[in-house]
């Protein structure tokens, strides 16, 4: 009703208040005056009367003359009058009319449509109430575009964001005006931007006049007509093009949410203007907040004035969550929640909303039965949907085993959503679904993981509910091609392209194109490594002989074997001391994760990962060391800047210290960091961590700044037959101060029997720095140690000011 506009909804009145005799003398009037043949007004209801009388352009918008005359025919003289104000609003002040009609039209929409979620999509009327169960989620602020710099913020919908804005507004006018908010998968940024609109719709963001909420994915062209096509119905009294020329001359009033641009498709970035609405170049005194996935979208939205990132749930807000799910069972809530806490993979696992939805689902739904991981969340979550389909077509089932028609149902899915994530396809059309399926569209379509668009829109194309879920069963078709040996080919094939493998060979790796592709597929290689499981050597053994081809450049196999690494650090289980040594012999002797473009933060947790690969790796080689293996790693170069924040666990580092304890092979180790080094959350040693106390012989430490240079000193002091030790840091803050480096230096060299160079250069000393010292103060023991030392040749330290104070050994024992 609300998107009707003001002359049918009269037409609608008039029809209820007319009698019998009314409705017989209004069609005798109609026929008399000629304005209507007898026939066609037999049996009509004034509606169709109206309807008539408008397909003959007799009466219509703005146009209702005749039909006040008839009403005051009738006596109707408050219809008539009624008639009479319509026609004028119409007429004259049409715009602000039909936009108020617009508006109910869009809060009707709205609290209709975004007023539940439905996580599940083979349950089209599994609902959850948004308002009963949104749970807070915690937000960060990132300043000036740069994720280094962030603040915590007191925000806990985006609707708090414009609250906070307008707390700061002059004039009632908002400053900021576009807004940009990131996450990760299923972290709960399509429900919020639900939730922002739907606080529009309750009158908490009385500062905007009129809200489009546009799902991105949906887009293919204008944003003009892609309010139309999502959120307004065909008999708006409104055409585009007047909508548009208010929303221009109303800028300040309105706001756009255009949610998840990471799933704009190509083909619809060539012909859509929401990159220039987005970046201000259309209506740019419009509102507007935009929302993506996590370091996508990065240059297109450089130019956005606040920048957001939705974090997570906390364990607090988790738990909220699963008691609102459980609302009507408090003590199916406090069980689940009492398992989960005591597993801390399952805890961090649910701090993201959509997992903790369908741990939900999967509680209830398997007796109380959880996964271990994200995947095999997912994996009970098609299985569940599986066993409702059988149920639903009386397909026996045996035991949790999937009918075999349903699993090349999953397959012919798995490829489609394959080839539609490379084109950023997240819809798709019925025919082709059924053109891709051979016998099994049917089920496919039936299945139930698939739902069909539901809204006013006239896009009616059936789409995956959630993206996660594209990811997850693309990953499935690839892991049953990988698994199959005879489509192993085909499977390899597959893997390249995955991996970003395709348009070369290993003789030729394109380190950015990989490097895109983890970023991109980064949730489909991760549920490949699940979804193989056990079988994950084949993946293993991929890699193994692209590193074994003889053309094989040595960057390549630095770059093959980091990514190798950092996919066995994913493994999980017994069987990773297999995929370990599957690869560990073919490795490159050089491994690194200085890596160029895999240097970036948002590889951070790959670097994480590397290191429990690494651990793997190595732990495997000492055993192979023993029986004289040809290909050991023989040079460490560790840049320790992505892998020194939160996402590397204490534990990780101590079993990498433990497996390096036992390693004799590692010759040359190279140690980097771009920034301060022990800003991390955990402590640690660079040095007892990453070198090797035995068979190390030559030693780079590249440090921007460090803080406790006293100990790095005594630690290499203690290793094993260095011989060659290369320092140079930026900035040194040191607790023991400045005056220290010459006796641990002197430590060091009585040390280290067999060193032959030693090189430090310190930039600067940030504190304790003594203005009277311009060098090493206490240099004799330094200079007596180096004098008596049997193998030393190079000697050169650089102080603060850049003095060389020594340069070789010759000029010191001048
Ligand atoms: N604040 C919240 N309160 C309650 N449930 C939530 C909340 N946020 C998300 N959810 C649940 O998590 C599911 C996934 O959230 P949503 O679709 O918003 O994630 P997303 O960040 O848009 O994911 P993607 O990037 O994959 O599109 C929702 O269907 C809903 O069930």
């Amino acid at each position: 009703m609300a998107g009707l506009s003001q002359h049918v909804k009269l037409y609608m009145k008039i029809n209820d208040n007319l009698s019998e005799d009314d409705v017989r003398i209004l069609r005798a009037t109609l026929v008399t005056d000629g304005h209507l043949g007898q026939a066609r007004l037999e049996n009509a209801t004034p509606l169709d009367i109206f309807n008539m009388l408008e397909a003959d352009d007799k009466i219509g918008t703005g146009n209702l003359a005749l039909l006040g005359d008839l009403l005051k025919g009738l006596g109707k003289t408050e219809l008539a009058q009624e008639a009479e104000d319509v026609a004028k609003c119409e007429q004259t002040e049409g715009p602000s009319c039909a936009i108020d009609d617009v508006i109910s039209c869009l809060k009707d929409l709205y609290g209709r449509e975004h007023a539940s979620v439905r996580p599940l999509p083979w349950c089209e009327d599994f609902h959850l109430p948004l308002e009963q169960l949104y749970t807070n989620l915690q937000h960060l602020q990132h300043l000036q575009d740069d994720r280094k710099l962030f603040q915590e913020v007191n925000i806990v919908s985006l609707t708090d964001i414009y609250k906070t804005n307008e707390a700061k507004a002059k004039n009632g006018r908002l400053g900021v005006r576009r807004i940009r908010v990131e996450g990760d998968p299923g972290i709960g940024k399509s429900c919020s931007c639900q939730k922002l609109a739907l606080d529009w719709v309750s009158g908490k963001l009385g500062i905007f006049k009129v809200v489009f909420f546009l799902e991105i994915r949906h887009m293919s062209g204008k944003v003009k007509d892609a309010i139309f096509e999502q959120l307004l119905s065909e008999d708006t009294n409104m055409t585009p093009d007047q909508l548009w020329s208010y929303i221009q001359e109303n800028q300040d009033d309105v706001l756009f949410i255009l949610d998840g641009l990471d799933e704009l498709s190509q083909k619809a970035r060539e012909n859509t203007d929401v990159m220039s609405l987005i970046q201000g170049k259309v209506l740019r005194n419009c509102h507007v907040l935009v929302t993506s996935r996590s370091y996508h979208c990065d240059k297109e939205l450089a130019r956005c004035d606040e920048f957001y990132k939705i974090l997570a749930y906390s364990s607090e807000n988790s738990a909220e969550f699963i008691k609102k799910y459980f609302s009507h069972s408090i003590e199916s809530a406090t069980k689940l929640i009492e398992q989960l806490t005591s597993n801390p993979n399952l805890s961090r696992l649910v701090e993201n909303p959509l997992n903790s939805v369908l741990m939900c689902i999967v509680w209830e739904d398997n007796e109380g039965k959880l996964p271990s991981s994200q995947a095999e969340l997912y994996q009970m979550i098609v299985c569940l949907v599986a066993k409702r389909y059988c149920a639903r077509k009386d397909i026996p089932l045996e035991g949790d085993e999937i009918p075999s028609n349903i699993e090349e149902a999953l397959r012919g899915l798995g490829k489609l959503y394959w080839e539609g994530l490379g084109q950023n396809q997240f819809q798709f059309r019925i025919a082709d679904i059924r053109e891709n399926s051979d016998a099994n569209g049917d089920v496919i379509l039936d299945f139930g993981l698939l739902t069909r668009d539901k809204s006013v829109s006239r896009i009616k194309r059936t789409f995956f509910l959630h993206r996660a879920f594209q990811e997850y069963v693309a990953a499935y078709y690839i892991s049953e091609l990988v698994k199959n040996d005879a489509k192993r080919e085909e499977g390899r094939e597959y893997l390249r392209s995955l991996f970003g493998m395709s348009e070369a060979t290993a003789s030729f790796l394109d380190m950015e194109l990989m490097s895109r592709n983890r970023l991109r597929y980064g949730e489909v290689q991760n549920s490949l490594l699940a979804f193989l499981g056990v079988n994950s050597g084949s993946l293993f053994e991929f890699f193994a002989e692209e590193l074994g081809i003889d053309e094989c450049k040595e960057e390549d196999k630095d770059l093959l074997s980091f990514v190798c690494i950092m996919l066995l650090g994913r493994v999980r289980g017994e069987g990773r001391m297999h995929m370990a040594e599957i690869v560990a012999p073919c490795l490159s002797q050089h491994i690194t994760n200085q890596l160029g473009f895999f240097m970036d933060e948002r590889f951070r947790d790959d670097h994480a990962r590397w290191i429990d690969g690494l651990t793997q790796v190595i732990k495997c080689q000492n055993a192979m060391a023993i029986d004289q293996a040809p290909r050991l790693i023989q040079h460490l170069s560790i840049d320790t800047t992505n892998i020194q924040s939160f996402a590397l666990q204490q534990q990780q580092i101590v079993a990498l210290e433990d497996a390096l304890s036992d390693c004799t092979t590692i010759a040359f180790v190279t140690l980097r960091s771009r920034n301060e080094l022990m800003r991390a959350t955990h402590k640690f040693s660079p040095v007892r961590a990453f070198i090797p106390q035995r068979g190390t012989e030559s030693v780079h430490i590249d440090f921007r700044l460090f803080l406790d240079m006293d100990n790095m000193l005594s630690e290499l002091s203690a290793l094993e037959n260095l011989q060659h030790v290369t320092i140079d840091i930026g900035s040194v803050i040191d607790a023991a101060g400045y005056s220290q480096l010459s006796p641990r230096l002197a430590d060091l060299v009585m040390k280290q029997s067999c060193l032959r160079s030693l090189k430090v250069k310190i930039v600067d000393w940030l504190c304790h720095y003594s203005h009277g010292s311009r060098g090493i103060d206490s240099k004799g023991k330094f200079l007596l140690s180096i004098s008596e030392h049997k193998t030393l040749e190079v000697v050169e330290v650089q102080d603060a000011r850049k003095h060389v104070l020594f340069q070789t050994l010759g000029s010191i024992k001048a």
